[in-house]
C-alpha cells in the first residue's frame, strides 16, 4: 500500500482534505460540508468513514496534517499536536476568530476518533518567521511588543507551496517576488531569496488587502469612532471579519463570481475598491523590495480573474510589467501559466496553489526525522 498523509484544512462549515502520497500530486481531495449543524457524532462518524475510504484507495495513512492559521510566537514550525499543544492554540482564537477556532476543532475530533494517528500542525504564519524587525514591528508604545502585539503575516502554506514551486520555472524565483493570494482571504507578501521579507497580513487575518467579507486596513479612528458611538468588541468583530469587504460594499456577496456577473453598480464598485486596494498594497512591496522581477498569482481569484490579473498588470506598468492577455486569458487555475508579454521587465506567473500539499510534505519530514 502507498504510505500517505491526509492534510487537513478544517473551516467554519466544511472539512477539506486530500490524501498525499510522498511525491507529486493529491491521490484525493475532498470536501465534507454542513458540520456546523451535524455535532461530534456525525464529525467522528465521517472521519471513520474518510479513514476507511484512505484504506480502500490503496493508502497506508501514516498521519494527519492540519493547516492552523496562527502560531503565534511559539509554533514556528510544524510539529506534533496534543491536547496541551491544542490548549496553548486555543489562547490564539480572538486573532483569527474566523479560523483557529475551527482548526482546532478538527484536531481535537481527529484526536480523538483516530487516536493512535500522529496529528500535525503546520502553521500559517510559520513561513513569514523570517520578516525583518520593521515588518514585524508596530508602530505604537512599545510595552505592547512585550504581550506579543507584533504583526506575523499569513497564507503561509500557500506562499510556501509558490516559493518552492516557481523555481522549476523561472530563473527570475530568487530575485525580488510579489506572490499574490487572492482567495475569501487575501494577501500578499514579498519574497527575497526565497524568503517573506514582507507581506499585508500583520497581528490578525484583517490587515492589508479587501477580501471577501473582511475590511482589510482601515484607518483606526474608525473602530474609535464606532466604539464611542457605544459598539461592542463583538459587533466590531462581526462587521470587520463577517461584513465588510466585498459583500459589505456589494451588498450583494463575498463571492467575486457573482460580482462579475452582476450589473448593479455596488457589484462594480465593490470589485472597483478591491482591485484599488490589491493595486496600492502592491505599490508598497514594490517599493520594499526596490523593484520586481516576478509576480506570481494564485487562490481562487488570483487563479482564476483574468480581469483583476490585467487592472493589476496595467496599475503596475511604470514598472515595466506587461502582460500578454492572450495567455492570461487562457490561464485556467489548472497548470502554472505565464502570462508575460515577450518585452515585460516583470515576469508575470499563475501558480495553483496546494496548501495541503505543503502540509503533507511537513508531516512526511517530521516522520522521518
Ligand atoms: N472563475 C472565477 N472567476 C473569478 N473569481 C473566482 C473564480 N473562481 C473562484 N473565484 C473566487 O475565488 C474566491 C474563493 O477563493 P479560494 O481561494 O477558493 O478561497 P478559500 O480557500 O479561502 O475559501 C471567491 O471569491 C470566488 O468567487
Ligand atoms: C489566513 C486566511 O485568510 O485564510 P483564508 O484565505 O483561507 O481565509
Ligand atoms: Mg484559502
Amino acid at each position: 500500500m502507498t504510505e500517505a498523509v491526509l492534510a487537513v484544512n478544517a473551516g467554519s462549515s466544511s472539512l477539506k482534505f486530500g490524501l498525499y502520497p510522498r511525491q507529486g500530486a493529491a491521490l484525493w481531495t475532498g470536501q465534507i460540508e454542513g458540520l456546523e449543524a451535524a455535532g461530534e457524532a456525525a464529525f467522528s462518524a465521517a472521519l471513520q468513514r474518510l479513514l476507511h475510504d484512505c484504506t480502500q484507495r490503496g493508502a497506508r495513512l501514516l498521519a494527519v496534517a492540519h493547516r492552523i492559521v496562527h502560531g503565534g510566537e511559539a509554533f514556528i514550525a510544524p510539529c506534533r499536536l496534543d491536547a496541551a499543544a491544542l490548549q496553548r492554540l486555543r489562547a490564539l482564537a480572538p486573532l483569527a476568530p474566523l479560523h483557529q477556532p475551527h482548526n482546532l476543532d478538527g484536531v481535537a475530533a481527529f484526536l480523538q476518533a483516530l487516536p493512535q494517528l500522529p496529528q500535525v500542525g503546520c502553521f500559517d504564519t510559520a513561513f513569514h518567521a523570517t520578516l525583518p524587525a520593521v515588518e514585524r514591528a508596530l508602530p505604537t508604545d512599545r510595552a505592547l511588543a512585550a504581550q506579543g502585539l507584533r504583526r506575523y503575516g499569513f497564507h503561509g502554506l500557500s506562499y510556501q507551496y509558490l516559493a518552492q514551486t516557481l523555481p522549476q520555472h523561472s530563473a527570475r524565483a530568487g530575485g525580488r517576488v510579489l506572490l499574490a493570494h487572492l482567495g475569501n482571504g487575501a494577501s500578499l507578501c514579498a519574497l527575497r531569496g526565497g524568503r517573506s521579507v514582507a507581506t499585508t497580513m500583520g497581528f490578525s487575518a484583517l490587515e492589508g488587502l479587501m477580501m471577501g467579507t473582511r475590511s482589510g486596513s482601515l484607518d483606526p479612528g474608525v473602530l474609535l469612532h464606532l466604539l464611542r458611538q457605544g459598539w461592542s468588541a463583538d459587533a466590531l468583530e462581526d462587521l470587520l471579519y463577517r461584513r465588510s469587504g466585498l459583500k459589505g460594499v456589494s451588498g450583494l456577496s463575498a463571492d467575486m463570481r457573482t460580482l462579475r456577473a452582476s450589473t448593479e453598480p455596488a457589484a462594480a464598485e465593490a470589485i472597483a475598491l478591491f482591485t484599488h486596494r490589491c493595486l496600492r498594497e502592491a505599490g508598497a512591496l514594490a517599493a520594499v523590495l526596490g523593484g520586481l522581477d516576478a509576480i506570481a498569482f494564485t487562490g481562487g481569484i488570483g487563479e482564476h480573474d483574468a480581469a483583476l490579473r490585467a487592472e493589476l498588470a496595467a496599475g503596475l506598468a511604470h514598472l515595466g510589467v506587461r502582460l500578454d492577455p492572450s495567455t492570461n486569458s487562457a490561464a485556467r487555475g489548472d497548470r502554472v501559466a505565464a502570462i508575460h508579454a515577450a518585452d515585460s521587465a516583470v515576469e508575470l506567473w499563475v501558480v495553483p496553489t496546494d496548501e495541503g500539499r505543503v502540509a503533507a510534505q511537513a508531516a512526511f519530514s517530521l516522520l522521518d526525522a
